[in-house]
């Protein structure tokens, strides 16, 4: 279980969002909500340890993720904005590296890179690839983590409609297995979530509904 709470974070001293609690348990995703500039990425940077937030804390299985940082990484699947992939190396090969760094429930790049729909692709450099598909071979890793938490910053950016089908489908095969999802998204989601949770970061305050 994943809890935050108490959570603050300034910027350019304006208050993204303080004193910001909520619970995510095996089984639920959590949509975070708002306009640009909001605080969505500095949420889950903050949640991860990657921005020092001004006050409170993250507890990961009752205990501090500060005080078992690296154990708790271990458990997360991030994906940024930049979400690291080589250009020079085919998506074949991106999947490849990745893999040697991160726990992974299988190596079936193949397999993968079919679900995301890149089959015929899978041995050509990444820079000869649309922007989509780029996004594509990053999100192919959904297929081979072993993590339990996701937390994703706009994961359906440049994803066309059958995509964001895919992926929500994804998630539910996830969620269905006891994993947690925390997420950005402009979208709403389109699949039915039997454990949906939704935060609204406004002006300086997070909404949970
Ligand atoms: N690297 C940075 N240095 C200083 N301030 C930053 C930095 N990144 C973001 N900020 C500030 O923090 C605020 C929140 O940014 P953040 O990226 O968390 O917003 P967001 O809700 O994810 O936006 P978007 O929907 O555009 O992705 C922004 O208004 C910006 O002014």
């Amino acid at each position: 279980m994943l809890e935050v709470q108490g959570l603050t974070c300034f910027r350019q001293n304006r208050c993204l969002f303080a004193d910001l609690n909520f619970v995510l348990s095996e089984h639920q995703i959590c949509q975070i909500e708002g306009p640009n500039g909001a605080g969505k990425s500095t949420l889950l940077r903050a949640i991860l340890g990657l921005f020092r937030a001004d006050e409170g804390q993250v507890i990961w299985s009752g205990k501090s993720t500060t005080q078992q940082a690296e154990l708790f990484l271990q458990q997360v699947f991030f994906l940024g904005h930049k979400f690291a992939i080589n250009s020079d190396l085919t998506p074949w090969q991106n999947l490849e590296f990745w893999s040697a760094l991160n726990p992974t429930q299988n190596d079936d790049f193949d397999s993968a890179l079919t679900k995301v729909g890149l089959t015929g692709l899978e041995h050509i450099p990444c820079h000869s690839l649309s922007a989509g598909q780029h996004r594509r071979v990053a999100l192919a890793r959904l297929w081979l983590t072993n993590t339990k938490l996701w937390v994703l910053d706009e994961p359906f950016t440049a994803i066309d409609k059958s995509g964001v089908q895919l992926l929500q489908q994804r998630f539910n095969s996830h969620l269905t297995s006891g994993g947690m999802i925390l997420l950005t998204s402009h979208q709403d989601l389109s699949q039915d979530f039997a454990q949906l949770h939704t935060i609204k970061l406004t002006d300086n305050t997070g909404e949970i509904i």
